[in-house]
């Protein structure tokens, strides 16, 4: 018997047993939804006034810490397998937390809610996990007190924990220093509780998904170029929302399906978002075999079904613009790079040190233990393709994009590869070896 996945020998130490696929991987996915997306919805319809209903919400551990810490402020949140209901009641209704409000692993969730808290009338503190004790809080600190608020953490505001006092906001203009959503989306959230028009200046377009919320709530944003204005002392009002499928996600499946030999995977509700879609590009210019199949009726964010097989892929070079397209999907992008035809080049991606993990070396760490062809850079990484991988013990090091990339590397790899803190994959994809198994079969 060929045992592809052996999850009979997962112990308290969460290490978990992964063999090579002989066979292919085959079959349908619906993709979880979206993870930026689901914490939107809920910090959308916690400011808004009136009842939000979320279907296809990602019941991933960084979006319940969402939940989580919205409860703790006030607000009514109902939640079970189908939906989420959120009660809101304005930012008015918000009330100072008399717990700490404990982000887990989530970048989005803490600095998202940073811009929220800026704006109302008390104190909180934001702690998370010791990944989010070393992620860069500065980011959106050195913005937020411009606008008026008094946030303090450790260094100066540059690490958690963070303790925050809003206040009075005034409007800024802002030229972000970094491409990033996360801050860019905290500045605008502080905007809507400002007085005047904010104006935000991106280097690089990033994910827009909370100015597609602003207007799906009854608000009003606009953009011309690389500038975004929100006004100040707009009202919000809920409303529902579906989350489509988290592309992020669904691009370890699209990666499997190319790499895998024997594989044809169809992918459902596939989130299309043109912010989102860099990994898309690279596939095709890699050579990859795909179909998709639009869904019309989409417009707040639109998505596809994608069928992918496996596919002969040729090396390609990945910077500029798109890096913000694909930041979260450079990880399994340097996996498909291991089994393309010649040498593939990622630059401008010097984010990546700063995300759950430093993931320039993370990376290159764990795809060397495997036999991988590949050097970390300054600004990224360089990969020598069409090696073959030997399974090796690797870790995800509480990574749950890196773990994920290293249980579909085992779909390859020459003999057992053994994954160290799988329990990571949680965060943004917890039915994810679900769905791994249901294609191996
Ligand atoms: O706004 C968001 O939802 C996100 C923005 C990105 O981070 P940065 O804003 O730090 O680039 C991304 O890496 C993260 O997974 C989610
Ligand atoms: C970087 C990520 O998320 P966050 O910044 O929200 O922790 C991610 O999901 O890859």
């Amino acid at each position: 018997m060929i045992l592809r996945l052996d999850r009979t020998k997962v112990n308290q130490l969460n290490l978990i047993t992964l063999k090579q696929n002989t066979y292919g991987l085959k079959g349908e996915i619906t993709v979880p939804g979206d993870k930026s997306i689901s914490h939107r919805s809920i910090m959308f319809g916690s400011i808004a006034k009136g009842k939000t209903r979320v279907t296809n919400f990602l019941l991933g551990d960084d979006c319940l810490s969402t939940i989580s810490c919205f409860r703790k402020l006030g607000v009514l949140i109902e939640q079970n397998e189908e939906e989420v209901v959120i009660h809101g009641k304005g930012t008015e209704g918000l009330q100072e937390p008399k717990e700490i409000l404990d982000v887990g692993n989530s970048g989005t969730t803490i600095r998202l809610l940073a811009g929220i808290l800026s704006g109302l009338h008390f104190h909180s503190t934001l702690i998370g996990d010791s990944s989010i004790g070393k992620r860069p809080m500065t980011r959106v600190v050195t913005p937020l007190r411009e606008m008026g608020a008094k946030i303090d953490g450790r260094e100066d505001g540059k690490y958690t924990p963070l303790s925050v006092r809003g206040g009075d906001l005034q409007s800024i203009t802002y030229r972000l220093p970094v491409a990033s959503a996360q801050v860019k989306s905290a500045i605008l959230f502080a905007g809507l509780n400002a007085d005047g028009v904010t104006k935000v200046i991106e280097p690089v377009a990033t994910r827009d998904h909370t100015e597609r919320m602003i207007e799906r709530f009854g608000g009003e944003i606009s953009r011309q170029g690389n500038e975004i204005y929100v006004t100040g002392g707009q009202k919000l009002t809920g409303t529902d929302i579906h989350v489509p499928g988290d592309i992020s996600s669904a691009a370890f499946f699209l990666v499997a399906g190319c790499i895998v030999p024997n594989s044809y995977i169809t992918l459902k509700n596939v989130g299309l978002n043109p912010t989102r879609t860099g990994i898309l590009e690279v596939l095709q210019n890699m050579g990859a075999t795909m179909e998709f199949q639009k869904n019309d009726a989409d417009i707040f964010e639109p998505t596809a079904t994608i069928t992918v097989s496996t596919s002969d892929l040729k090396g390609t070079t990945i910077g500029g613009n798109i890096i913000p397209k694909l930041i979260d999907e450079i990880p399994i992008i340097a996996l498909l790079a291991t089994q393309a035809d010649g040498v593939t080049i990622i630059k401008d991606a010097h984010e990546l040190k700063v995300k759950e993990t430093n993931r320039i070396d993370t990376v290159v760490s764990e795809l060397k233990k495997l036999g991988a062809d590949i050097q970390a850079t300054d600004d990224g990484m360089i990969i020598k393709g069409g090696k073959k991988l030997t399974g090796a013990k690797v870790d995800s090091h509480g990574d749950h994009r890196i773990g994920m990339m290293l249980a579909i590397a085992s779909q390859i790899c020459e003999g057992e590869l053994i994954l160290e803190n799988a329990n990571a994959i949680a965060v943004s994809y917890p039915s994810f070896f679900l769905h791994l198994n249901n294609l191996a079969v």
